[in-house]
């Protein structure tokens, strides 16, 4: 199509490209990111809610906080621009938006997004909009005669993770997304239609527009139930009479690539590239759908399945502006978890121009919603994209173009210049190889290196300890896994985790390397856990022993526990065996290698499944046992030696007086029986059977081992006066101290079990760590099969120190995040109250942070690519579906909804009920009162006291038995015993109790 007017007077738009026309360089920019408040709309205003936004200028609102909140909590956010309730749309476009709506007429990409909770007034203002940018686009064309314009339309929406083309409701349910290897992503089958005229523009957008699903929720009547992109692609040529050759064509989905000649000169910046300009959209207008809470929205069904899937993909845009805002080089941006991140990849970070609207409710019952909206602007502030100019010409016009650039080049050849292009074309040539040297040289000492200790290895010396800082930094979690406590480990522990920091595996090519000796490190800590265990099991064994009662019963469990902690000391040999043949791989690829090392973690699994078994068996032997202490009861006939065992008895309260969980103080301590060779045959000594021990009498005791004469502490006599022998004593103080025997006893035993729950617990941290590990072996694996070079990859990241401040705001946030995917993946509440309570920031927390970030990402990307497909089995397995989980978690509260009874008063349901607004004479009060809990990720309070609530009716905080109870609870290993990388099914350990 071709519009002239002459006369128009010249539109007044930026004119500055963001790069030389027809250079390969792209200008970086931030995205433009701005904010508008709409009015008071009539349902808030029948609600009587008040205002709690102000525009205080044109970059600045600002939170009102109501009288009886405190001044602290009002914030104030600042922005490209701000727009209150009073501006107008056209305001919004002329002040916020029109460089960027018509930054295609340019031939940049260009993206227009608005954002924002439901009823926000989204799709009022990208109406408004879009049709400013169609009047001014025509404007535009009609002031520039002297070229041809092309305007092309295409229209999609993303419902339930599926695209519709909104065009053409003909082309099917669920377009397909697929990879162009030149244009990114592009969707197969998508309609497009040249635009006649402005008023031809307009019509086609109204039908996209009446396609679209709408639906009727509590917060707004007309609620957009999808994503919508409106597509424009401007194609516009110059006349044949134009001197000039370019043609220009912006495309959102990737920017055409600029070639250059083979002789590395950039003058020659086209090729004749054959373009099909109708997969070169130039314009995206995008209404998203709003976020939403069920809770608000009181959606149910449909409505209900339309909020998870708006989430769902609002999440994953969050998280790669959010990634995006710390940097390109922060690693791995997922832009393929969700269909709207994948079609919008390049306005995101890359080759386009981007604004955002994003737009708020000023009412003060959607507060959260708003600051979490602003708190997203806020992020989208940080991005930065890369956009330049495309071009392409027509090949009759390339042809007139190179004859002119030879005749150029012929000219200079002539007359040489110093400072010509070549010249500098050679000079920077030059660098590049300089710095290819250096990198090479580097490489090889790298390898050198790797050689080095691995012959070390061979010849049984101390391998991978290498001086090199490099690969000492990578990934060594050695910090969190150390058993000590004191104050030097946690430094250590706090240096290895900056160094650690955030980096990603892409740090170097040494991260294969370091990482199969992080996991040997791993499973080397995991065998001195199972020695551990057998070392205290053994004093176990001692202890009980030498308070013999005769007991057959625990006779038998102390030799299951011996034999039990003897299987898991076999199961690490025979890890130890494959370890060492994957050790010696020095000849093997680096992808070799790393099949090796995670087929092997495979192999793993069970072992690890049986560490932890055991482990639980220990626990459960050691509970029997402390049930078949002997009682005052049954003590009657053997008096006289359990005075004589308890005369002994003070040298063996190690466990009773020091910290039962360290096993250092545990057997060396000073009274330890461990603690010298004195104490070992003191113990040996008393550890005969029982036979033995009956037959010693006190007086034949050395002197040595008699008690010096006491008073008791309870007033009774143990003895008497002169020193007279235990069997003088009165009957009452022989069951005094009967007891203080048994009390001993069961102290030790008590604190061993609290010694094989820690072991527990820091087999489930080795857990964790490996989890991680693997997932960062199958990353680097990825990155290698996609051919990164890992030495020259611009997007290697810095290795970042991170200071403890740092990691309280990355704590902060990940746990944002995690609840956030928590409440969009439909994820347990008790698992959610159980990490959220027990990870609070400890430096420690973050291997289990990334983790669970990890696992929830996977979760979250595995229930957006199932989308509404029903639930297909792996094995005897079900994969678990949205609405599985949504089932699950319904259990799951009818479950605690029963407990509300049995856990709490009438009066503290009551209160309760009140406090939440529950109606108390409701009938299904409880149910309600339940469904409550942890629906709002973005109040902090309600998070809080949530979790608060669902401990207490699980029962987590009783008995201080928290942490252990969340470690059996959250960390537990499928029972299914399969290799646990295929056993790792994060939906199943999320989901199910
Ligand atoms: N700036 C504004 N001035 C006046 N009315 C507005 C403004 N913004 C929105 N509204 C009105 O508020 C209501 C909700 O707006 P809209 O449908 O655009 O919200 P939305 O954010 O697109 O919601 P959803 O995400 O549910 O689709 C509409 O009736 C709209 O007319």
């Amino acid at each position: 199509m071709t519009v002239k007017n002459p006369s128009t007077p010249a539109l007044k738009i930026d004119r500055t490209p963001v790069s030389t026309p027809g250079g390969p360089r792209a200008k970086e920019e931030k995205i433009v990111v701005t904010v508008r408040l709409r009015p008071l709309n009539k349902r808030e205003q029948s609600a009587k809610d008040h205002v709690a936004w102000d525009c205080i200028d044109d970059h600045t609102i600002v939170y009102k906080p109501q009288p009886p909140e405190r001044a602290a909590q009002s914030a104030s956010f600042t922005f490209d621009k701000v727009f209150g309730p009073a501006n107008l749309t056209e305001t919004v476009y002329e002040e916020g938006v029109k460089n960027v709506a018509l930054s295609a007429l340019m031939g940049i990409n260009a993206t227009i997004f608005a954002y924002g909770q439901t009823s926000s007034g989204k799709t009022y203002t990208m109406r408004g909009i879009t049709e400013k940018a169609v009047n001014d686009i025509y404007k535009h064309i009609m002031n520039t005669p002297e070229r041809d314009f092309r305007i092309r339309i295409s229209g999609l929406e993303i419902y339930n993770e599926n695209v519709r083309d909104l065009l053409n409701s003909e082309s099917g349910r669920n377009l397909k997304l697929l990879d162009d290897p030149e244009k990114g992503t592009v969707v197969e089958k998508l309609a497009e239609e040249t635009a006649n005229d402005d008023q031809h523009l307009r019509h086609l957008i109204s039908i996209c527009e009446a396609q679209r699903q709408v639906g009727e929720t509590a917060l707004n009547d007309t609620s957009s139930r999808s994503h919508q992109i409106i597509r424009l692609t401007v194609e516009s040529t110059l006349r044949e009479n134009s001197d000039c050759v370019r043609s220009f064509v912006a495309s959102l989905v990737k920017g055409l690539p600029f070639y250059t000649f083979p002789n590395g000169l950039r003058s020659y910046r086209f090729m004749p590239i054959t373009v099909d300009v109708n997969k070169h959209p130039l314009q995206n207008f995008v209404d998203l759908a709003g976020s939403e809470r069920a809770s608000q929205t009181n959606a149910d069904g449909a409505r209900l399945r339309e909020g998870c899937h708006i989430n769902l993909s609002l999440m994953t845009l969050t998280t790669v502006i959010r990634k995006l805002s710390v940097g390109k080089r922060s690693g791995h941006i997922p832009y393929r978890d969700s269909k709207l991140t994948r079609i919008l990849q390049h306005s995101l970070g890359g080759n386009a121009r981007t604004a955002i609207i994003c737009t708020l409710s000023p009412a003060s019952a959607h507060v959260e919603q708003s600051r979490n909206t602003l708190f997203f602007a806020t992020r989208a502030k940080e991005v930065t994209n890369n956009a330049q100019v495309n071009m392409v010409v027509s090949d009759k016009q390339l042809v007139k173009h190179l004859q002119k650039e030879v005749a150029r080049l012929e000219a200079e050849l002539r007359t040489p210049d110093p400072s010509n292009e070549k010249d500098f074309k050679i000079r920077q040539m030059e660098r590049e190889m300089e710095e290819l040297r250096r990198q090479r040289d580097l490489a090889q000492s790298q390898v050198d290196e790797l050689r080095q200790k691995l012959q070390y290895e061979q010849q049984g010396l101390k391998p991978f300890e290498s001086p090199n800082p490099v690969v000492k930094k990578c990934l060594s979690f050695s910090g969190t896994l150390s058993p000590k406590r004191d104050g030097k480990e946690s430094n250590r522990g706090d240096r290895t985790r900056n160094t650690m920091g955030r980096q990603t595996m892409r740090q170097s090519s040494t991260a294969p390397f370091t990482l199969m000796h992080e996991i040997r490190k791993l499973e080397h800590l995991q065998e001195q856990l199972g020695e551990e265990a057998n070392r205290a099991l053994e004093v176990l064994q001692k202890e009980v022993a030498c308070h013999r009662q005769g007991n057959q019963d625990a006779a038998e469990t102390i030799a299951k526990l011996q034999a039990e902690i003897r299987e898991m000391c076999a199961v690490r040999t025979a890890t130890k065996e494959v370890e060492v043949d994957s050790v010696v791989a020095v000849n093997k690829s680096v992808s070799a290698n790393l099949k090796d090392e995670i087929t092997r973690l495979h192999s793993q699994g069970s072992n690890i499944a049986n560490l932890e078994e055991q482990l639980e068996n220990v626990q459960k032997s050691i509970d029997k046992l402390v049930m078949s202490l002997p009682s005052n009861t049954q003590q009657s006939n053997g008096e006289a030696v359990l005075m004589a065992n308890q005369s002994k008895k003070k040298k063996l309260l190690p466990l009773a007086s020091s910290n039962g969980a360290n096993l250092q103080n545990f057997i060396k301590s000073p009274c330890s029986p461990l603690s010298s060779s004195r104490q070992v045959l003191e113990s040996e000594t008393e550890n005969r059977d029982p036979e033995y021990d009956d037959a010693v009498s006190i007086e034949s005791l050395p002197v040595s081992d008699k008690e010096t004469p006491k008073k008791s502490e309870e007033g009774g006599d143990v003895t008497s006066k002169e020193g007279t022998p235990y069997r003088r004593s009165s009957s009452v103080n022989m069951r005094k101290m009967q007891k203080m025997f048994q009390n001993a006893a069961e102290e030790n035993v008590r604190s061993i079990r609290t010694y094989v729950t820690e072991l527990k617990e820091r087999v489930a941290k080795l857990q964790y760590q490996k989890q991680l590990l693997v997932c960062q072996v199958l990353e680097l694996e990825a990155n290698e099969a996609a051919g990164y070079n890992l030495e020259n990859d611009d997007n290697i990241p810095e290795i970042q120190e991170e200071s403890p401040v740092s990691w309280h705001l990355i704590f902060r946030e990940q746990r944002q995040q995690i609840i956030e995917l928590w409440d969009v993946c439909f994820v347990s509440i008790i698992h959610r109250t159980q990490f959220y309570l027990l990870f609070k920031g400890d430096p420690a927390d973050q291997i289990y942070m990334e983790v669970e970030l990890r696992r929830l990402t996977w979760l979250q990307q595995h229930l957006a690519e199932l989308g509404n497909a029903s639930p297909a089995h792996v094995g005897d397995e079900p994969t678990i579906s949205l609405s599985s989980s949504i089932r699950a978690l319904k259990r799951e509260r009818e479950f605690l909804a029963k407990r509300l009874t049995s856990r709490l008063t009438v009066e503290e349901r009551d209160a309760l009920y009140i406090k939440w607004d529950v109606p108390l004479e409701g009938k299904q009060r409880k149910m309600q009162f339940i469904n409550k809990l942890w629906t709002n990720p973005h109040c902090a309070k309600h998070v809080q006291e949530s979790a608060e609530i669902v401990a207490k009716l699980v029962g987590f905080c009783e008995g201080g038995n928290l942490s252990k109870e969340m470690f059996e609870l959250n960390f537990v290993l499928p029972s299914d015993k399969r290799p646990w990388i295929m056993g790792w099914n994060p939906i199943s350990n999320l989901l199910h109790l």
